[in-house]
């Protein structure tokens, strides 16, 4: 029985491809996976751990480094809850900027019993009154996948977008509309913008106060707009300009306690993701991708290991799973160890990352301890499993 521990709410429909083969629950001990959405992950405190699927974009929570030092693989989905973002996002945009919340609030307030209750209600409205998104200019700090919907939703509702990546890739720019100006400067991005949003990974000491006082001071719009992680934008920087008046709110999924009273900073619970539609399409590709893993040892969308996503052929008795650090001569000696104990390889492939090397080696027949135990010897050779079909 394969054990997998689940350490936040997953949804059910990607629960339910779990064969019986799987136990699957939160108080599984020892699982050889976890699955996981924002729980903070230490992959040492799990002896055996062969992989952590994150059914979400960010792997901050987990410790990727431990996790690659001991041949845990880390998947991520990638894509699978950018539209509930993105939607959330220009939803907080629009209510922003026509002071939705605020209006709403005030209208509750009111005495139901006031005879002259309507024309409170209209005299009042002044008070509310907002300006369009439309001709407005969106910042767009990222254009991974929720970079680019939003910049897209934007172009939609006739903004203009001015966007920036340091490292776009083609399969995300290929679906950005042509008619979003792309920069090579954040710079650019933060003097343009009317709002600005981001939509980076957190990183520590790289994307860490990616928005800080300096490049700020040039941003002459009126909303930040944070979804992406709470250390990403420099809140001392935030609080400043909102005091000075330099900024007129700051919109955020990640809450501070400092922020939480502040009124010209609207706070809500990490709901970009809490949608139906998300949290299946990330509960159903998360347990595909550990599914795959264990029982084929193919990696797909690892945020630590190289992608290898090959199926063994019909003979295959057993797939032997190397991982090694990424250092010359690998191949040579796995391959050795192989022809010393003669067995023929019915096929070998490999994938390297700069950091981790993987190998998925098929053989058509069973494999002896004594071959796994060679393999493991093997300097830099992090972790050998072998998968029998
Ligand atoms: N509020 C919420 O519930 C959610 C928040 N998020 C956050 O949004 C972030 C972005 O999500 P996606 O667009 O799906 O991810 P993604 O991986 O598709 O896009 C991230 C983009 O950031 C860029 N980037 C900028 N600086 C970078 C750097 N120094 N290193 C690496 N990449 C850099 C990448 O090139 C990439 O295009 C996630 O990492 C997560 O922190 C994601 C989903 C839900
Ligand atoms: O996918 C992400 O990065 C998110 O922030 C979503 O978090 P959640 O799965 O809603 O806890």
């Amino acid at each position: 029985m394969r054990k997998i521990k689940t350490l936040n709410n997953i949804s059910k429909k990607g629960l339910d491809l779990f064969s019986d083969k799987y136990e699957v629950s939160d108080s599984v001990e020892s699982p050889e996976a976890i699955l996981v959405r924002s729980a903070q992950v230490d992959t040492d405190s799990f002896e055996g751990l062969l992989a952590v699927a994150r059914a979400g974009a960010g792997v901050n929570n987990i410790t990727i480094d431990k996790a690659s030092a001991k041949g845990v693989c880390v998947f991520n989905t990638p894509g699978a809850n950018a539209n509930a973002v993105a939607e959330l996002v220009m939803t907080v945009l629009g209510m922003a900027v026509r002071h939705v919340s605020e209006a709403e609030a005030w209208v509750k307030s009111l005495d139901p019993n006031d005879p002259a209750l309507e024309k409170t209600i209209e005299k009042g409205k002044k008070m509310f009154s907002g300006t369009e998104l439309a001709g407005k200019t969106l910042g767009v700090v990222g254009l991974g996948k929720i970079g680019v919907l939003v910049s897209n939703y934007a172009r939609w509702k006739n903004m203009k977008v001015v966007a920036y990546d340091p490292y776009p890739s083609a399969a995300n720019m290929h679906k950005l509309s042509n008619v979003v100006t792309v920069v090579k400067t954040i710079d650019e991005v933060i003097s343009q913008a009317d709002y600005l949003t981001v939509h980076v990974p957190f990183i520590k000491g790289v994307t860490e106060n990616m928005l800080n006082e300096k490049n700020l001071a040039a941003f002459k719009g009126s909303l930040i707009l944070n979804f992406a992680r709470g250390g990403i934008v420099n809140m001392e920087t935030v609080y400043k300009m909102l005091d000075e008046g330099k900024l007129a709110g700051y919109l955020t999924d990640f809450a501070d306690a400092r922020s939480l009273k502040h009124e010209k900073i609207s706070i809500f619970p990490h709901l970009g993701a809490s949608t139906e539609e998300a949290e299946e399409n990330c509960a159903v590709m998360a347990v595909e991708e550990l599914k795959d893993y264990l029982e084929f040892g193919v990696v797909r969308n690892s945020v630590n290991f190289p992608p290898l996503d090959s199926y063994p052929h019909a003979e295959v008795k057993s797939r032997v799973v190397v991982i090694n650090q990424d250092v010359p001569n690998m191949i040579a000696e796995i391959t050795k160890v192989f022809g010393a104990a003669n067995i023929n390889i019915a096929s070998f492939s490999n994938k390297s990352n700069g950091k981790i090397g993987y190998n998925l080696i098929d053989v058509e027949t069973a494999v002896d301890d004594s071959i796994i135990d060679a393999l493991t010897k093997l300097e830099k050779v992090i972790r050998v499993r072998v998968i029998h079909f």
